[in-house]
């Protein structure tokens, strides 16, 4: 089980994934990029900016120097959004130790090379598959770091690895299963913020709760025809990192992506939801195109994801785009 751990990014999810390995007893060590959020992690035990009021444990140390957070690290976490991962690692690189497991928590899938982004990080690295794992699951940040009880899963096709990683972040507030469908755990990390953004429009336009019910279930299902296509696990679909992911980012007023559907169903323009969101990622509304492409690649019909693509970048109505859906040819429920 890696002990010495770095993670890299000190957002809402890095901050919050390393008070869980702190908590879980390792020796981590954050980065982050502006000197005064490594010190008010380090002096205060808090991350203003992104946690206020959250207590961080007093081991966790804080920097803004890479080197010294990947010194010696057995596992290296990687924090930052999905379109700027590449460039992050491609920066760290040179420091990464061998051997190290690379975990990403990022949900996306990156623009151009449309690649999920452990494969990133194994391109990037120069490492093979197996030494990259991916933790995903019902995860928002705010309600783990006040230690309120979830599950995800810690993905690797290494399946000792996998265990590894599993033993290293478990506490009594995060459980955590393995899996070595990484395709099938990344696709409905990603694609879950895009249904997420779906159902906030839903929200902004008024409609209620059998609204949200068929846009998760028809979500679930083009995100489960995607992932069999790519060579996913279809059962994996209704685990955590599917069902489970949908369900919690899709309902909660805590989502960014959700609340971020939610302005554009109340007629806000994608600029206005932008500037609402300090700089904090959706990541739904770049990998709507991605996916949207991907699918497309694969001939796989994802009319959720389309129309989000299309009220994001395209100018369409989210009334429009919810006619447009209602009006679709009938067809069999499994098809
Ligand atoms: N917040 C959650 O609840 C949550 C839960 C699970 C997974 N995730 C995923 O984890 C990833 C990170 O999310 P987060 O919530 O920590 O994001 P965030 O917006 O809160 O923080 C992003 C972090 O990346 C850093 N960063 C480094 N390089 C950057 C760059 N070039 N541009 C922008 N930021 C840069 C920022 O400084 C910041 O510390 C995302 O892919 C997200 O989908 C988030
Ligand atoms: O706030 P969101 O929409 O990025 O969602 C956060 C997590 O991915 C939920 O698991």
């Amino acid at each position: 089980m890696p002990q010495r751990i770095a993670v890299l990014g000190a957002g809402s999810w890095g901050t919050t994934f390393a008070k869980v390995l702190a908590d879980a007893g390792r020796d981590v060590v954050l980065w982050a990029r502006r000197p005064e959020v490594a010190a008010a992690i380090t002096d205060r035990g808090e991350n203003p900016d992104y946690l206020p009021g959250i207590p961080l444990p007093a081991t966790l140390r804080s920097t803004v120097d890479p080197l010294a957070a990947l010194d010696g690290a057995q596992a290296v976490v990687l924090a930052v959004p999905s379109q700027t991962l590449r460039e992050n690692l491609a920066g760290w690189r040179p420091a990464l130790p061998a051997g190290a497991t690379l975990v990403s928590l990022a949900k996306g899938v990156e623009l151009g090379t449309l690649k999920r982004m452990s494969e990133v990080v194994a391109e990037v690295a120069g490492v093979p598959a197996g030494q990259v794992a991916v933790v995903s699951g019902p995860n928002l940040a705010r309600e783990i770091a006040a230690e309120q009880p979830t599950a995800s899963v810690v993905a690797c096709p290494d399946a000792e690895r996998a265990v590894a990683f599993q033993r290293a972040c478990f506490t009594n507030y995060f459980r955590s299963y393995t899996n070595t469908d990484v395709v099938g755990c990344e696709l409905g990390g990603a694609c879950k913020n895009v249904i997420a953004l779906a159902c906030g429009m839903a929200g902004g336009l008024g409609y209620g709760d059998n609204t949200m019910a068929a846009l998760i279930t028809r979500g679930l299902a083009e995100t489960a025809r995607l992932g069999v296509a790519l060579g996913a696990d279809p059962l994996t679909f209704s685990g955590l990192a599917g069902l489970g992911d949908l369900v919690a980012t899709c309902a909660s007023p805590l989502s960014r992506n959700r609340s971020f559907g939610d302005r554009l169903g109340r007629g806000e323009t994608l600029v206005q939801a932008q500037e609402a969101t300090n700089g904090q990622v959706a990541e739904g509304v770049k990998s709507c195109s991605s996916i949207r492409e991907l699918a497309a690649r694969h001939g796989v019909d994802m009319p959720i994801t389309d129309g989000v693509y299309r009220v994001c970048h395209q100018g369409l109505e989210p009334l429009k785009m919810a006619a447009e859906l209602l009006g679709r040819a009938q067809k069999d429920e499994r098809q």
